[in-house]
């Protein structure tokens, strides 16, 4: 396939349309590419006005994705029992014939709690039109979905999509804004209390960790661009998960985040257990120091033991074989330093991405242990919604699927930036340091919005 500017790939898009034979034994979904020419993806997602707007960039990869619009989705904004997500998934599923078809979005972290209004409590988009960028390749993808609307319809809706496709501005880094008002949920008086109830040696028998959660509510006087702030956001933590999720233009979820749900290829899987924070040296050799003393540090250990062993009890059932033999690593972001485990599994061959979602999200580096007693604290006494804020975000495809788990992430609203940042509270966790991790968590994105 040759190369050509983005006006000459829609022409031959829209060629393509034209010529769809009429519907005989078509597959659910039709995916039709051209290669184009390389441009910045942020800034062409930026510059759109059709919705959805998501943006994907895995950990670890060179392959990035912008897309607009949607042609199919699954979207849940109340209640929703696993039986009827299991089975919405098995129809979903049927939807994937080809390795290039994926559904982006995500859950919200308790899917038995309202959520945020437009992403409900779980969202999962077949964008319209998508960009891909894979190591220096381009390539624009149109999607068509035929189940629900007669193929006449469906070139219908996707011409139009594409005639409605906006040239790239080129972005600019956002400007700082002036913090009105800063509004903290919990407080940092009722942080303390929560810590000690966490850490009560009753509750902490049954519970031995809960990872609780501050919502930080800045009121300010300029609303910056989504877009901009991750573009900006994405240059400091390149080794961090980056997307975000637009589903009107009311509200923005960004997130930069370092955490890997899971990633599968075929019946190969990679997560991680991820947690036990410290910050980062002014030195290489005071970073160093920080970084041995933290894999030295016992409450840090468990509380990144705990993650590993809860994902090697629950991958148990779904896989042949499960390994969570790797050292102990220190994962180094902008500001702060984490204890790291890699764990790998061999899915047994019928286990299903539904499957592995359900048991493994939230996991203990957000959620707690036991899962059902933690989730019971977090609902009753947190004070405020987290949304899709420690959600599992991602996509679904046939062979390959990938959720980060969205911490390090802010929704963006009109005259409003929501923060959010948790801390892992077990035996040994004192109140006012893990209020300055939860300082520290948000330190790489308070010093791109604020004077800070
Ligand atoms: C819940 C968050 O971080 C988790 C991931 C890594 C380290 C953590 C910790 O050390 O407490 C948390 O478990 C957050 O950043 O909001
Ligand atoms: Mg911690």
């Amino acid at each position: 396939m040759s190369v050509t500017s983005l006006s000459q790939a829609v022409a031959s898009l829209k060629q393509r349309l034209a010529e769809l034979a009429l519907p005989d034994a078509h597959a659910p979904v039709i995916q039709l590419k051209e290669s184009v020419t390389s441009r910045p993806l942020m800034a062409w997602l930026a510059s759109q006005q059709q919705f959805p707007k998501i943006y994907w960039h895995g950990r670890d990869s060179d392959e990035e994705t912008a897309a607009i619009g949607s042609c199919h989705q699954f979207f849940f904004e109340q209640e929703i029992s696993d039986e009827q997500l299991a089975s919405v998934y098995q129809q979903q599923l049927g939807c994937l014939t080809e390795a290039g078809i994926r559904y982006y979005g995500g859950i919200a972290f308790d899917r038995r709690e309202a959520s945020w209004p437009d992403f409900g409590r779980v969202r999962f988009v077949l964008p319209r039109i998508e960009l891909r960028r894979q190591q220096q390749g381009y390539e624009l993808l149109l999607n068509l979905r035929l189940e629900q609307n007669s193929l006449t319809q469906e070139i219908d809706r996707a011409c139009s999509a594409l005639d409605q496709l906006c040239p790239a501005q080129p972005l600019t880094p956002p400007r700082k804004t002036e913090v009105l008002a800063r509004i903290d949920t919990p407080s940092q008086g009722r942080w303390q209390q929560l810590v000690e109830a966490v850490t009560d040696p009753v509750f902490n028998a049954d519970t031995p960790k809960v990872v609780l959660s501050r919502h930080s509510q800045l009121k300010v006087a300029e609303t910056p661009n989504p877009w901009t702030v991750l573009a900006t956001w994405q240059g400091r933590n390149r080794n961090s998960f980056q997307f975000g999720f637009q589903f009107s233009p009311e509200r923005c979820f960004i997130s930069c985040s370092p955490e890997r749900l899971y990633q599968r290829n075929d019946h190969q899987l990679k997560t991680e257990a991820l947690a036990g924070t410290t910050v980062r040296g002014l030195t290489p050799a005071e970073d160093e120091q920080l970084a041995q003393q933290l894999l030295d540090d016992a409450k840090n250990s468990v509380e990144n033991q705990f993650v590993r062993t809860h994902i090697m009890r629950e991958l148990a059932p779904l896989s042949d074989a499960v390994d969570g033999q790797a050292p102990l690593k220190i994962f180094k972001l902008n500001h702060i330093q984490h204890l790291h485990r890699v764990i790998a599994a061999k899915l047994k061959s019928n286990t299903s991405d539904f499957q592995l979602l359900q048991a493994m999200h939230p996991t203990p580096a957000v959620g707690g242990l036991p899962k059902a007693n933690a989730m019971d604290f977090i609902r009753e006494h947190e004070g405020y919604t987290r949304g899709w804020y420690a959600g599992a975000c991602g996509y679904l495809s046939r062979h390959v699927s990938e959720f980060s788990v969205a911490i390090r992430s802010a929704l963006i609203e009109p005259g409003t930036i929501n923060l959010f940042a948790g801390a892992g509270i077990l035996a040994g966790s004192d109140p006012a340091s893990e209020w300055q991790e939860l300082e520290n968590k948000l330190a790489t994105i308070m010093s791109i919005l604020v004077d800070f």
